[in-house]
């Protein structure tokens, strides 16, 4: 079956009549409020909604984050809202800088629940919402304007009236016209002036205006459009907060939100992670996290995303996809080798608190408490950089760059075969299989050295050798401990270069000694050696090559006959 033409039942949503707009010119410079719904909008999208203690574990984790406005229910929908909110108030669990939201339909009896389940709270705001699109005025209501306008005005009256016996809590006000982003301009800035008339905010006792994207149904630029086109045109804006709730219907819940808070929101309000109805709400983690690397403190603690996202994931018992942006657990990892070399020379450059400059990462990992570990993973894709880097930081081991180039070639042998990830580990076993296990046909036992500065051959060596298991004896003189064992083997070697460095420090360091060298007219290849003993890990790393060059000619030989 092929995707029908769309156009007799799909239609292109309408541009915003504005003019002179400003938002496309503004910048971010501070964050927004933040407002955690996942108790609530989070929540009521679950397969399974949270028990009270998730509900209690997730809110003081909001708590810790560093959230001052949580949405912490709809207490009329269920006891356990009820409940909930109940706890954290009698219990005393709300801490004094942070506000509880609680959720209500514009419903008589559904207000005066909402409103007894927050009695007693040092600060709580009701959120009174009805949906204003036209569908759903024609489909879900059957009303017209005026008698959705007059659900809301009424509902706006008995919060106020409700709240007004009960003095002790300091009251807040949330007003929502549902369905916002599909409804004409001029009736939602109509009602929710009908209901700001109601409530009567002032500059100092402000209202919220939630302007949700409650089905995303535009491009980010139209939300933008709307949210100025009200922020310029409703009444007492002074006495307003306006506040934006981005659902993630077309992908770009994030970028919907970003160009509110450029068009004039105040306010943001999301789930962690984008968890919500259908395709989520917009997700905090990101928007914050965005600010973060604009150079602007969000005002929210993400310096531990993994802890976040635990908690998250057991709460809402749904799993953070892997390339989330900054929690996943691919985000920070590079499988492709030009982005493994440009990512291990942007560490290698990187000097602590100075601009962030590392290719391929928008943060540092550390900022999230992420550690640069998983940042390099090898498979086919990648080249000698990566599993360079691997060896280097979980082995020790520092490969002289022609040595990487040629190593590569054998863990992208292994990579296409398998063709599936190369674990640290196993690059190491290749790594030792390839050089440092080496010891046929010549396999080192022990060598004895006497300097005589007397000697036109100062260094004079006495080697013991295992060639196929047959022991040998040599000796052999020269300028130093290389060249005295070269010239003991008696093979026509000619050497190119020479590496060593320390593995770890005190009693139980080693060295690692990598040496190129051609033997007879055989290409030149490397060979590596590791021992406690700096001279053995040389000769070590001679045989190792050696014994390579001596193995590949055999192997041509027998294809050849
Ligand atoms: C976009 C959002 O996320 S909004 C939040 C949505 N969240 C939830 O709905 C979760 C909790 N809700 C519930 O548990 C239930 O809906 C309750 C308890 C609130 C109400 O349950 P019920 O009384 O059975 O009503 P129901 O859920 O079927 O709601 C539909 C009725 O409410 C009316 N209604 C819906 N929204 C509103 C509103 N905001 N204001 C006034 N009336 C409303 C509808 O017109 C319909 O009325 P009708 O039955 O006369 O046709
Ligand atoms: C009730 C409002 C805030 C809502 O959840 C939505 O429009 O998505």
């Amino acid at each position: 079956m092929m995707l029908q033409n769309p156009s007799s039942k799909y239609r292109a949503f309408p541009p915003v009549n504005l003019s002179a707009r400003q938002w496309p010119d503004n910048a971010i410079t501070r964050p927004p409020i933040w407002m955690s719904t996942d108790l609530r909008d989070g929540n009521q999208a679950l397969i399974e909604p949270m028990s009270p203690e998730k509900k209690l574990r997730f809110f003081e984790m909001l708590v810790k984050i560093g959230l001052k406005e949580i949405e912490v229910g709809f207490p009329s929908a269920s006891q356990t809202d009820f409940d909930f909110v109940r706890k954290l108030i009698d219990e005393d669990r709300i801490p004094e800088d942070v506000t509880i939201i609680v959720l209500t339909q514009s419903r008589d009896e559904l207000i005066r629940r909402t409103v007894d389940s927050a009695v007693g709270a040092r600060r709580a705001i009701v959120h009174l919402y009805n949906s204003v699109a036209p569908v759903f005025r024609k489909v879900v209501f059957g009303m017209t304007r005026e008698q959705i306008t007059e659900i809301a005005v009424s509902g706006t009256k008995l919060v106020k009236e409700l709240v007004k016996q009960h003095p002790q809590t300091d009251w807040g006000f949330e007003y929502t016209p549902e369905s916002f982003s599909t409804t004409e301009l001029d009736f939602s800035k109509h009602i929710c002036d009908a209901v700001s008339d109601i409530w009567q905010p002032t500059p100092h006792n402000k209202m919220i205006v939630n302007l949700p994207s409650t089905v995303e149904c535009s491009t980010p630029n139209v939300y933008a459009d709307q949210i100025e086109w009200m922020s310029r045109k409703l009444a007492r804006r002074d006495s307003l907060i306006i506040s934006v709730h981005p659902h993630n219907d077309r992908g770009t819940a994030v970028a919907s939100a970003e160009l509110a808070i450029m068009a004039g929101a105040d306010r943001v309000e999301g789930c962690l992670f984008g968890n919500g109805e259908r395709t989520g709400n917009v997700d905090l983690v990101t928007l914050a996290m965005n600010l973060y690397t604009q150079g602007v403190h969000p005002g929210l603690d993400f310096s531990d995303i993994d802890a976040v996202r635990q908690v998250v994931e057991e709460c809402n018992q749904l799993p953070v996809h892997p390339r989330h942006p900054y929690a996943g657990d691919l985000v920070f990892t590079a499988f492709s080798g030009s982005h493994q070399d440009a990512i291990k020379k942007g560490f290698a450059q990187q000097k602590p608190n100075t601009l962030w400059e590392v290719p391929y990462l928008p943060i540092d990992p550390a900022d999230l408490g992420r550690s640069y570990d998983a940042v390099i993973r090898v498979n086919s894709q990648s080249g000698k950089g990566g599993m360079a880097y691997l060896l280097e930081q979980e082995f020790g081991l520092s490969l002289p760059r022609r040595l990487q180039i040629e190593f590569s070639r054998a863990v992208q042998a292994v990579a296409d075969a398998s063709g599936r990830e190369i674990a640290a580990k196993e690059i190491h076993a290749i790594f030792c299989s390839e050089y440092f296990d080496q010891a046929s046909p010549y396999a080192y036992s022990a060598h004895k050295m006497v300097e005589d500065s007397s000697n036109d051959e100062p260094v004079q060596i006495d080697i013991t050798l295992a060639h196929r298991q047959a022991s040998l004896s040599l000796q052999g003189g020269g300028n130093g401990p290389i060249d005295a064992f070269v010239n003991a083997l008696g093979l026509d070697i000619k050497l190119m270069d020479y590496h060593e460095h320390a593995i770890g420090s005190g009693a139980n360091a080693k060295a690692a000694c990598y040496v190129e060298l051609r033997l007879e007219n055989g290409p030149t290849m490397f060979g590596a050696g590791i021992d406690s003993n700096i001279v053995t890990a040389s000769f070590k790393a001679v045989l190792s090559a050696v014994n390579r060059q001596l193995v590949r000619a055999e192997k041509e030989l027998a294809v050849a006959q």
